[in-house]
């Protein structure tokens, strides 16, 4: 057995869609893998769709199922095909891929109703498409005596199939639990400086592409990190860390040069989307740190997250998410009861929608729906009105915020809320603190989010 010292010292670095999505962006990131190598690290790249084209193919799969994507299924094309002379590279490169995302869209088309597996195969091309480019540019850039070898992350992760989980979540939410492997690690090393591959794709068992859900590249490379038992993970996107809060929604947000593992994810898992909380899990064990940095200001310093971190007074961070679907139920005198309750989660079920609980009274429900695992489109959400409203007084869908304060305990928190010298709006819904309890989170109308954002941040963050 190889004594840990021995071992090849891999950095994984993993970049966005944000990160990918031009020749500047490009250039950048051949000086940062070039200055890892010369720092005697092998490199592992792991790779998003670029920017914007993940919606897209979402979009094309749900056109497709009515046979009317031709139009969008040519901009796609183009859009790659423009890409890759941006990059001067052939786009016969791409060739094989656009060919295979025709006949998937077909696939679907022939089908007439979007799958889940189908929605998966297709997505897919986003990452397949951009990574084959993202590795020939690096091979063209990087000195001769480099070499870069693409590798097909299907091949690399394979899903387990979760407790409870449905059809949905196997395709579109798949999860795998990668261990770090010391021979492919020691074989990579031994043949090549820089492998890259995919985020947020796998396989399952019987071989077919899976998702690992949006936003799941984060989990991706913190897969090659467990599986090269990195020595960093770096994560490289737009902004250069986590901040207080989101700095594009509120430019008084500070950045957070040092976090613990645990409130990184109390913040990602709050809505911060710089981060996907399910990245964290995975590296934690094998005590690998995370850096977010700013592809865009590669010298910037970035946020460092490892380690463990004391009890704190204060709120650390604010977190927002915005637009989500959240249908309030009247139930009357037997809202509370098991019944009723099965009935409401039935109808979810039957529907194949996510929905998390947010408050309940005896006689309301409120609960966010979560769409992203659907295959359905946006009109899914009329359909569970209709539906619930057969069992309900009245059913109210409105599209609010969740904002979250992360970092203190909850009583802490409500304590220094209770300082606040100013009038808070009316629309404000207690929701949940989490076991932790280093997260107290509430329910606001979304057109009052930002102006309670600045009013919290101006008072609770130190
Ligand atoms: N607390 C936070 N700190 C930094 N960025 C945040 C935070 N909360 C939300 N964000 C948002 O996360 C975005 C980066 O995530 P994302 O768009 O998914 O990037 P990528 O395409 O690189 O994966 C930033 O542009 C920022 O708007
Ligand atoms: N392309 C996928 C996966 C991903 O993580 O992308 P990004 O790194 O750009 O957030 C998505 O949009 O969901």
């Amino acid at each position: 057995m190889t004594q840990d010292n021995q071992r090849p010292s891999w950095v994984v670095l993993k970049f966005g869609g944000s990160s990918v999505s031009s020749l500047d962006d490009w250039n950048n990131i051949v000086q940062i893998v070039s200055d890892n190598l010369q720092q005697g690290f092998r490199v592992a790249v792991v790779h998003s769709a670029f920017k914007n084209v993940t919606n897209r193919l979402e979009q094309l799969a749900q056109l497709a199922a009515k046979s009317e994507h031709q139009e969008l299924l040519a901009e796609l094309k183009d859009y790659h095909q423009t890409m890759a002379s941006q990059l001067q590279l052939e786009s016969s490169l791409l060739t094989p891929w656009l060919d295979s995302l025709e006949t998937s869209a077909k696939k679907v088309a022939e089908h007439g109703v979007l799958t889940s597996k189908l929605r998966a195969e297709l997505v897919a091309y986003g990452e397949l498409l951009s990574s084959t480019l993202g590795a020939a540019f690096l091979e063209q850039q990087l000195s001769s005596d480099k070499k870069t070898q693409w590798l097909d992350a299907r091949k690399l992760f394979v899903s387990e199939v979760e407790v409870n989980s449905n059809v949905n979540d196997q395709y579109l939410n798949a999860v795998c639990h990668p261990r770090p492997d010391h021979e492919l690690s020691q074989q990579w090393a031994d043949s090549y400086d820089v492998v890259l591959t995919q985020g947020f794709i796998a396989s399952n068992e019987a071989g077919e592409t899976v998702l690992l859900g949006r936003e799941g590249s984060d989990t991706s490379a913190s897969y090659v990190a467990a599986l090269l038992e990195a020595k960093k993970l770096e994560i490289w996107t737009d902004v250069a860390g986590m901040f207080t809060t989101d700095p594009n929604k509120l430019s008084e947000a500070k950045k957070l040069e040092q976090i613990s593992y645990a409130q990184a994810f109390e913040m990602a898992e709050a809505g911060a989307k710089v981060l996907h909380p399910r990245c964290l899990s995975t590296v934690m064990p094998y005590h690998i740190p995370v850096e977010i940095k700013n592809t865009h200001q590669p010298l910037e310093a970035g946020t460092l997250i490892n380690g463990d971190e004391k009890d704190s007074r204060w709120v650390k961070s604010i977190a927002v998410k915005q637009k989500i679907p959240v249908m309030t139920l009247l139930l009357g005198r037997r809202g509370q009861q098991p019944e009723t309750l099965q009935k409401v989660f039935t109808v979810f079920n039957e529907l194949e929608l996510g929905c998390e609980l947010l408050a309940s009274t005896k006689e309301s429900l409120v609960m966010a729906v979560e769409t992203s695992n659907s295959i359905h489109g946006e009109d899914i959400l009329n359909e569970l009105s209709v539906k619930l409203a057969e069992m309900c007084r009245s059913v109210l869908l409105s599209h609010s915020a969740i904002i979250t304060l992360v970092g203190c305990q909850s009583s802490q928190a409500l304590w220094h809320l209770l300082q606040i010298d100013a009038e808070l709006p009316d629309q404000w819904l207690l929701l949940s603190h989490t076991s932790s309890d280093q997260h107290l989170s509430f329910l606001v109308s979304d057109d009052d989010a930002l102006d309670i954002l600045k009013l919290l941040h101006g008072h609770l963050i130190q």
